[in-house]
């Protein structure tokens, strides 16, 4: 378990993370998000004891980072897949961690045959492909078993299998009672990944929610129905108070439950060819969330 309280960190004049309060809990896959220069990078060096707070704390397990004996059989990170000297093979890198951790040597290849480095891990780490660095800095992570995951943009340069397999690993680490924190930029990745949000916008927490309320919270939805009597069914719809739209071939409704929708049309014996819920992604969730706090925007159209 991760706990930040009143966690506070200042450069200069500017505050990247400001009096932040969350817990990460075990046995579930927390993501965390916010757009570019949120804080989210600073809070995961505190976490690791990279970073001090100017003030308040984060703990994990209960005590700080630096107060951990063994580090890597706590909490195993992946921060800077390019951390690595570039001449040091994977296995060298590995056995390295492991001698300094006080980690049996035979979980070394336990880890590579768990990333699917086997057949790479005697090359140099400098020859590495991202994929392939991203694939070593989870091995590491991984290296002592531990606990408590942190992953900062696991993701990173994976191709379609390398991202549905960090995935499940992720999954299948909350699955066994680890506490799981995920970083990434791909919000349709984080969607099937995370059961839990934490979104920090400008050093402050915008939200702390499943993944299940913050959709139902902050993602908008409309019900589409086509039908052959549509202009019908759209007055007996705004006769009944619904926020209805009429487009080209198809009739929105507004926040709606479908259901409810559904069978009031069929009440009045109208005809409909579809009936959709549809959602608006994770994407558009947390832009809509985020838009107040987003440190960069570009400036709209193109100049000619
Ligand atoms: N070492 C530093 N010195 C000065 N300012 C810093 C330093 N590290 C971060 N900052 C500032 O703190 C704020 C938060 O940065 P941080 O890297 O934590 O954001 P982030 O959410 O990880 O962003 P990104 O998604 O771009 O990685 C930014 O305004 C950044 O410019």
């Amino acid at each position: 378990m991760i706990q930040a309280r009143h966690l506070t960190k200042r450069y200069g004049a500017t505050t990247a993370v400001d009096a932040v309060d969350f817990t990460v809990e075990p046995g579930r896959v927390t993501g965390f998000l916010g757009p570019n220069g949120a804080g989210k990078s600073t809070t995961m060096r505190m976490i690791l004891g990279l970073d001090a707070p100017t003030s308040g704390s984060v703990t994990v397990n209960g005590h700080a980072y630096a107060d951990t004996g063994a580090p890597l059989r706590e909490i195993g990170a992946l921060l800077d897949a390019d951390a690595v000297h570039p001449g040091r093979t994977a296995r060298d890198h590995l056995r390295w961690l492991a001698v300094s951790n006080r980690i049996p040597q035979r979980r070394v290849d336990e880890v590579i045959g768990l990333v699917g480095l086997e057949k790479v891990a005697g090359r140099r780490v400098g020859a590495y492909s991202l994929g392939m660095g991203q694939r070593l800095g989870i091995a590491a992570a991984l290296l002592g078993d531990p606990g408590t995951v942190v992953l900062d943009e696991p993701v990173n340069g994976l191709d379609p299998e390398g991202i549905r397999w960090v995935r499940e690993l992720a999954r299948q680490l909350a699955a066994e009672g680890r506490t799981v924190f995920v970083s990434s930029h791909l919000m349709s990745e984080m969607a099937l990944m995370a059961d839990h949000l934490i979104v920090i916008g400008r050093g402050t927490i915008l939200a702390d929610t499943s993944m299940t309320d913050f959709m139902a919270h902050h993602a908008a939805s409309h019900v589409r129905l086509r039908s052959p009597q549509s202009r019908e069914v759209a007055a007996l719809l705004s006769g009944r108070g619904f926020a209805v739209t009429e487009l080209d071939d198809e009739v929105r409704v507004i926040g709606a439950d479908a259901a409810a929708v559904g069978e009031l049309v069929c009440s009045h014996g109208l005809l409909l060819h579809e009936l959709t819920l549809v959602r608006s992604s994770l994407e558009d969730a947390f832009m809509t969330l985020t838009a107040e706090a987003v440190e960069y925007h570009s400036t709209e159209g193109v100049a000619a």
